[in-house]
């Protein structure tokens, strides 16, 4: 595929520098801990999948703090996840969760991490809440996800999206989405368009069409959570570290996916095994 025109493809270079390496004077707080609002009864494998791919890409803690059931099966997989509240440096909000079957105790807790000015993803069943962050917030949807936030945001001027007319000019409509929304917008398919409202436009493609396969965003926003919490201090001084931070997930998810497929098919949790060896392949590249 050309370039598309005004849009940088993020490549492994620019990557590799969005990646915090641990110091030798840091501890797991230093590093960043990474709070996670994800998963419900009726998808608790989401939360599984995004615990797992934040702690692969490296993350001083993960804090699940999510409802029983997935709760639960998080701890399974991963004991290291910590399921105490306490302070975090970034969150990660809404994959596995349907906004429209949100009961209160959710949606009370998905706006108090926003309220928060923090540095957060908002995923799936926590797109519909955007508008009440205070901190800097990275989107992540789907076609489909996307052309339903659009008609929420162009309801007053009487316009619907559908989903078909976003797959037909992606980016453009990621682009109108960050400006109304003022949020930096990761549009997830076969190329992943990220735009912020400071203009940037940055493009992933190359991913191996395996990818397109139940919970690979859940791995994807797991990504993102880990490179916000471990740069919570780079995205208070600078606007444009969202969107490199975003186009860094979705290399990084492109890689790992590649690299677990080896030409066959993948599963979400292949793609998430794969991330620590896709990280190091970038760091050695220095
Ligand atoms: N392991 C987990 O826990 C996982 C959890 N996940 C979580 O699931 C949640 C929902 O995410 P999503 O992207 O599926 O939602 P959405 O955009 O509303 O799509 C629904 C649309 O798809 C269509 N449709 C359905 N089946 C179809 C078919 N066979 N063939 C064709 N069309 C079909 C359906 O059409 P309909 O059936 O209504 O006609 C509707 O239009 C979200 O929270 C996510 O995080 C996922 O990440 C997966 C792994
Ligand atoms: N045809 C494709 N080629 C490459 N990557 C794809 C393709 N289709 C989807 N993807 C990627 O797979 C992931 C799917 O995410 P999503 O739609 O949220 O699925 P889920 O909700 O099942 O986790 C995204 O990262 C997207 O960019």
């Amino acid at each position: 595929m050309s370039e598309p025109r005004g849009w940088l493809e993020w490549d492994g270079a620019r990557a590799r520098d969005w990646i915090a390496v641990p110091r030798v004077d840091d501890d797991k707080y230093r590093r960043g801990v990474l709070g996670v609002r994800t998963g419900s009864d009726e998808y608790p494998g989401a939360a599984v999948l995004g615990v797992e791919a934040a702690l692969r890409t490296g993350v001083g803690m993960v804090r699940y703090l999510g409802p029983r059931r997935p709760s639960d099966l998080v701890l399974q997989r991963r004991p290291e996840a910590v399921t105490a509240a306490g302070q975090v440096q970034a969150w990660l909000l809404g994959s596995g969760q349907d906004a429209a079957m949100r009961d209160r105790v959710t949606e009370a807790a998905l706006l108090g991490a926003l309220a928060e000015g923090l540095p957060t993803v908002c995923d799936a069943g926590a797109l519909d809440l955007v508008g009440r962050a205070t901190g800097p917030v990275v989107i992540t949807p789907h076609y489909r996800e996307l052309a339903r936030l659009l008609t929420r945001l162009l309801a007053p001027q009487g316009e619907s999206v559908a989903g078909s007319e976003v797959a037909a000019a992606p980016g453009e409509w990621a682009v109108r989405a960050a400006t109304g929304l003022g949020v930096t917008v990761l549009l997830k398919g076969s190329v992943t368009w990220i735009a912020a409202p400071d203009g940037t436009r940055l493009t992933v493609s190359k991913a191996p069409s395996w990818l397109a396969t139940a919970g690979s965003g859940d791995v994807l926003g797991g990504i993102l959570g880990a490179l916000l919490a471990t740069h919570s201090r780079a995205i208070q001084t600078d606007a444009a570290a969202p969107a490199r931070l975003a186009a860094t997930a979705a290399l990084v998810h492109a890689r790992a996916a590649a690299r677990a497929s080896d030409g066959g098919p993948i599963t979400a949790l292949d793609i998430a095994g794969a991330v620590p060896a896709t990280v190091a392949e970038l760091l050695a590249s220095r």
